[in-house]
């Protein structure tokens, strides 16, 4: 168990990292902006319908001075810590205060199955609450709706129209818009954008349409 360090002391604790990048923000509250990301190796679950299968395994181990040095590079005003499951790695707590510290805007994009009590309040955090058509539903953490502040989102990542009402069920039930952003989002490819936006239209559902900008942007080429 590593101790919470001294501020400004050196940090030799390493996380394993799958890649560093910069790109145009493609998701959530922070879409468009210029952004570094650090995607943290490793992932408990196992959605359907992921993205991002490659940072299951491998990566590298990296100190936390040697990723926030890498992040100064590119000299962007945003950093979105995302994965696999960045939450995953205990450590990863230490480098979401490191970077807010640093005086950094920082989104964490976490799958909703793991605590997020722990995270630093000043990182805007990206919750998901998985649909049942992603074949994680059981893993939803629900308590963590209890840590939401208003700047944080809830974010449902929609596979077909049975997630859609499972989704606008669960918004109702919790008052969810009441709490924080809620984010419609569909699955790459599988539910029609279009669709999605004329179902929330319809029900005047008080939701954020979401897309994936960088997909429009350069498709699934890697590194975006
Ligand atoms: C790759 S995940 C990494 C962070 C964390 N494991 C999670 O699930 O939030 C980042 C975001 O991409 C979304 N995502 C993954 N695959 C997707 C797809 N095929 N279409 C739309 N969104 C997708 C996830 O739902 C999540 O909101
Ligand atoms: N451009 C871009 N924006 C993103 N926002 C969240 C991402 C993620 O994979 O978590 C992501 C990503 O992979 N690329
Ligand atoms: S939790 Fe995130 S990284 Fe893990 S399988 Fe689901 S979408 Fe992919
Ligand atoms: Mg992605």
């Amino acid at each position: 168990m590593s101790q919470e360090p001294v501020a400004g002391a050196p940090h030799p604790e390493r996380l394993r990292i799958t890649e560093i990048f910069h790109s145009i923000q493609g998701e959530a509250d922070a879409v468009g902006w210029p952004t570094v990301f650090v995607r943290l190796t490793g992932c408990p679950l196992r959605c359907t319908w992921c993205d991002t299968t490659y940072s299951f395994h491998g990566g590298a181990w990296r100190t936390i001075d040697d990723i926030v040095a890498e992040v100064a590079t590119y000299g962007a005003r945003h950093v979105c810590v995302t994965g696999g499951e960045p939450l995953s790695q205990k450590r990863c707590l230490i480098l979401l205060k490191r970077l807010c510290d640093a005086g950094y805007e920082v989104s964490l994009e976490t799958s909703g199955a793991l605590d997020v009590a722990p995270v630093d309040a000043r990182v805007r955090k990206v919750v998901d609450l998985k649909a049942p058509g992603s074949g994680e539903f059981k893993r939803n953490r629900w308590a963590n709706l209890d840590h939401l502040r208003p700047h944080d989102q809830v974010k449902f990542v929609l596979a077909d129209r049975a997630d859609y009402e499972w989704a606008r069920g669960v918004v109702a039930e919790h008052r969810l818009a009441a709490r924080c952003q809620v984010l419609f989002s569909p699955v790459h490819g599988s539910v029609g954008p279009r669709e999605l936006a004329e179902w929330i239209l319809a029900d005047r559902l008080p939701v954020r349409l979401q897309m994936q900008l960088h997909k429009l942007l350069w498709g699934e080429e890697p590194g975006h």
